[in-house]
C-alpha cells in the first residue's frame, strides 16, 4: 500500500516555485504524480517550458507535465505577469537551454480530473499560481470536488495588505473569478495566504549557507535566486526573501506546522478591490442575506512555525 500522499503541483515557475518543486521531490512524505502549469509569474507557455526544465535538472523526467490555461476563466481579462519578481525567463534571467521533454497530450484540467477520479480522495493539489486550472476542473467535472482529496492553495491576503496593491495578493488577483469558484466549490480547501508566508523568510545568510553546499539543488537555486533577492530588497527592504511557495507546499506535507481557522471566503471580482479575499468567521448571524450565506467553509492558515519551515527547506534543499 502506498502511504505517501499523492501530489499534483499546479505551478507558474517562478523562482519560489522552483524551490517548492525541488522541496517536494526531496520530501519522502509525498509522491509528486504530476505538474500542471499556469500563467502568473510567467506566461503559460514559459511555465510549461520551465516545469519541464526543472524536472530535467532534478532527473525526474518520469513526472508528467500537463499544460494549463493560457487565459483567465472569463477570458477577456488582461493577464498580469510578475516577471519583475522572477526575471523575464521566470528563473532569474539565466537563459537555460530549452528542455528536451514535452508536455503530455492532456490539458491540465483533464489531467486534474482524471487523476482525482483514478485515486478518489487520495490526491492533493498544491496550487501555487492563479486558480484558473482548478476552477476549470471544478466546472468541467461535477465529481472533481468529491474526488479530489484536498486543495492546498497559496493565495489571499487575510486581514493584511496584498502584494499587488493594498487589496490583492498576486495569485488571487491573477484570476479573481476562478478563485471565487474554487473558494465556494465545497472542496476540501486549505488556503495559505501572504499573512502567513510573509513570516517565512530565507535570509541572506541562509542563502550564503546554501551557496557553500555541493548539492545539485542548492547550487542551481543559488544561481537563480539573485533576481528574487534584489526584488525583495527593493520592494520590502527585507534582508531576505519570502518563501511563499515552499511554505504552501509544506502545508501539504505537514499540516501540523500551521494553525487554522475555518470560515467562508469570497473574492471581490470587480472594482478597486478586485482580488480581495474576504473571510467570514461565522460569529455573527446577519439580519441580511449575504453573499457569504450558505456557502461552504474552507480552512485558512493563521500561524506558522516559521523557524521549522525554514529549517526543513534548508535541510531538504542542501542535500541532493
Ligand atoms: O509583488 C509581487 N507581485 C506579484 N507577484 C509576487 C509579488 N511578490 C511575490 N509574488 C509571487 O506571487 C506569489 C505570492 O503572492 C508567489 O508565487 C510569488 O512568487
Amino acid at each position: 500500500m502506498e502511504k505517501r500522499k499523492k501530489i499534483i503541483i499546479d505551478t507558474d515557475p517562478g523562482i519560489d516555485d522552483a524551490m517548492a518543486i525541488f522541496l517536494a521531490l526531496q520530501s519522502p512524505e509525498i509522491e509528486v504524480i504530476g505538474l500542471t502549469t499556469i500563467y502568473g509569474n510567467v506566461y503559460t507557455t514559459l511555465a510549461t517550458r520551465n516545469a519541464l526544465h526543472l524536472l530535467e535538472i532534478a532527473g525526474r523526467t518520469d513526472i508528467p507535465v500537463a499544460e494549463g490555461s493560457h487565459v483567465t476563466l472569463t477570458v477577456c481579462t488582461k493577464l498580469r505577469i510578475a516577471d519583475f519578481v522572477h526575471g523575464t525567463d521566470g528563473l532569474g534571467n539565466q537563459n537555460f537551454p530549452p528542455p528536451k521533454g514535452k508536455p503530455i497530450e492532456h490539458s491540465a484540467t483533464d489531467f486534474l480530473t482524471q487523476q482525482a477520479s483514478r485515486y478518489p480522495g487520495k490526491v492533493t493539489v498544491v496550487a501555487l499560481g492563479p486558480l484558473t486550472n482548478i476552477a476549470l476542473a471544478i466546472q468541467s467535472d461535477p465529481a472533481f470536488i468529491k474526488n479530489i482529496g484536498q486543495i492546498v492553495l497559496l493565495g489571499g491576503a487575510f486581514a493584511v495588505n496584498g502584494n499587488v496593491n493594498p487589496a490583492a495578493e498576486a495569485n488571487i488577483f491573477g484570476d479573481p473569478d476562478a478563485a471565487d469558484v474554487v473558494f465556494t466549490s465545497g472542496a476540501d480547501i486549505l488556503a495559505v495566504g501572504i499573512n502567513v508566508t510573509h513570516q517565512v523568510i530565507l535570509t541572506d545568510s541562509d542563502r550564503d549557507k546554501l551557496a557553500e553546499m555541493n548539492g545539485n539543488f542548492a547550487k542551481y537555486l543559488c544561481k537563480i535566486l539573485d533576481v528574487y533577492f534584489s526584488y525583495h530588497h527593493d520592494a520590502y527592504s527585507t534582508k531576505g526573501v519570502y518563501l511563499h511557495d515552499p511554505t504552501a507546499l509544506l502545508a501539504a506535507v505537514d499540516p501540523s506546522l500551521f494553525t487554522y481557522t475555518e470560515g467562508v471566503v469570497r473574492v471581490q471580482t470587480i472594482g478597486i478591490t478586485r482580488g480581495l479575499t474576504l473571510f467570514y468567521n461565522r460569529q455573527k448571524r446577519f439580519e441580511e442575506v449575504t453573499e457569504w450565506n450558505d456557502k461552504p467553509t474552507v480552512k485558512v492558515a493563521v500561524t506558522v512555525d516559521a523557524p521549522t519551515v525554514v529549517k526543513m527547506v534548508m535541510e531538504r534543499l542542501m542535500h541532493s
